[in-house]
């Protein structure tokens, strides 16, 4: 059954403003739109095999992870929120945004937010080098992953007006596509 609403991936190094997008983006979106950080959901189910103290997160159980995700997937309407993206199947993603955030105003958002020095250190770095960036370039087609800026709220206004007006024109064109079946099937 093909979707009636699209799955977005939204992704990026922590702090660069991923859950703000996606909770402004459930607002302004012209179809409903669930909202799953991945992050959360992995800690609230239990979708891990414990608590790494030293890098102060959890190591997933992939497999687990993606058998919770599966079912509000396959319905659509789903914003997956989530520092990485290389882990779901590659058909799962209609659109696939990173968020891309100068290093010292991530620096100072993950101080905010009481990381470790060494937290802080790595994402910095990885932010710097666009790690999720390559990382979802290599997982999906060049013309669904989409790179944003947001350094202010500016951008993230932008972005989300942006994200809103592809959701529009994903909504148009899988309605058309559904009459093409039809007619094919009754021809
Ligand atoms: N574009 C932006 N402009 C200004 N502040 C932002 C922006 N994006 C995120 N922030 C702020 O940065 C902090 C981290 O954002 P958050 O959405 O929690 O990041 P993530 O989900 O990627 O870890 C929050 O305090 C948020 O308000």
């Amino acid at each position: 059954m093909p979707r009636r609403s699209p799955v977005i991936v939204i992704t990026g190094t922590p702090g660069t403003g991923k859950s703000t997008h996606a909770q402004l983006l459930v607002q302004e979106s012209p179809v409903p739109l669930q909202h799953i950080n991945v992050g959360e959901l992995v800690k609230m189910q239990g979708l891990h095999d414990g608590f790494d103290e030293e890098w102060q997160s959890y190591t997933v159980d992939e497999d687990k992870l993606l058998d919770q995700l599966e079912s509000p997937v396959s319905e659509g309407g789903v914003i997956l929120d989530w520092h990485t993206s290389d882990v779901y199947p590659e058909r799962w993603a209609d659109l696939v945004v990173v968020l891309r955030c100068h290093h010292t105003t991530l620096w100072d958002r993950l101080e905010t937010r009481g990381y470790p020095l060494k937290k802080i250190q790595e994402n910095n770095e990885a932010e710097i080098m666009g790690i999720v960036c390559d990382e979802a370039r290599e997982s999906y087609q060049p013309g669904i992953v989409v790179e944003l800026e947001s350094n202010t709220l500016e951008d993230m206004e932008e972005n989300v007006a942006r994200i809103v007006t592809w959701i529009e024109q994903w909504i148009k064109d899988n309605e058309n596509s559904g009459m093409d079946n039809e007619n094919s099937e009754s021809e």
